[in-house]
């Protein structure tokens, strides 16, 4: 919960006026006390007397944007564990939607198989039924978003409901993304690791995602962090960042 003070209107001597002039008459404050901590509420509630209003603070997002096999989901984890962020990845979210054998599991299928990019309303409405079943508000949004149409309907739909702090962008050259993927394709089981499929995910990462990390950078909004080197050195400079953060 973060409280925020209300400015006052009136002239009285209370917190903000109302409750003197509304409410109940004020008890002396204890000698010494010079704050209005409790027996003073830190809320009041009831009509015309909210001299302080309790707000819900919204949550926290983290883009996490780079190219196909960047590392985005191998760091995502150790973020999580170490700065207890919940981690989704919308390219999961997307995944498992597809196995349901709903409405949208084929057009789901097509799109992941051809490396295009599914319509933003499938992916924001799973995206944010999931921040609603958390109870954690700090959140990792994994490969979103990937071009103007997801950036434009996560606006439309969750820019008043959260408050998107940065993106953290991991730099890395295809060919190390590449050679991760094509491995990741022998025991990963995911359709889109092979060559073709590829080819494709990077064509739409360089005309499509690379663009919405430019929008985001010419705004002050990224954090760049080189990935080309091993995963225990990517996430030291992960936690560096984390931390000049504040988190
Ligand atoms: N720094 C690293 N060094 C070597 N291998 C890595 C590194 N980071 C990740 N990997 C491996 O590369 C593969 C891709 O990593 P990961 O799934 O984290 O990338 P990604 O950016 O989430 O990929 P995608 O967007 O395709 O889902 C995995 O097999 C992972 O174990
Ligand atoms: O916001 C998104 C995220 C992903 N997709 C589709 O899923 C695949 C795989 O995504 P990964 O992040 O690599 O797991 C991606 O190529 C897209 O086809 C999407 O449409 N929208």
């Amino acid at each position: 919960m973060m409280l925020f003070r209300l400015s006052c209107r009136r002239t009285c001597d209370c917190v903000c006026g109302l409750g003197r002039v509304f409410g109940p008459a004020r008890p002396a404050r204890p000698p010494g006390q010079r704050s209005l901590e409790p027996p003073w509420p830190a809320v009041v509630v009831g009509r015309a007397s909210s001299s302080v209003v309790a707000m819900a603070a919204k949550p926290t997002v983290i883009f996490v944007l780079g190219a196909p096999g960047s590392g985005k989901g191998t760091q995502s984890a150790n973020i999580v564990k170490e700065f207890g962020f919940v981690h989704l990845s919308a390219g999961d979210l997307l995944r498992a939607e597809r196995s349901t054998g709903s409405e949208v599991s084929a057009l789901i299928e097509q799109h992941i198989k051809d490396g295009e990019i599914v319509p933003v309303e499938i992916t924001v409405s799973l995206l944010e039924k999931a921040m609603n079943a958390s109870s954690v508000k700090k959140f990792l949004i994994d490969g979103f978003p990937r071009n103007e149409d997801n950036l434009v309907g996560w606006k439309k739909v969750m820019d008043d409901k959260t408050d998107v702090k940065f993106v953290l962008f991991f730099e890395c050259s295809k060919g190390v993304c590449v050679s991760r993927c094509l491995e990741r394709g022998k025991t990963g089981g995911r359709a889109d690791d092979n060559v073709a499929s590829l080819e494709k995910r990077f064509v739409t990462y360089v005309d499509h995602t690379k663009p919405i990390i430019d929008q985001y950078a010419a705004k002050g909004m990224v954090r760049t962090i080189n990935a080309d080197t091993s995963v225990d050195e990517v996430f030291e400079a992960v936690k560096k960042l984390f931390k000049n953060e504040g988190f």
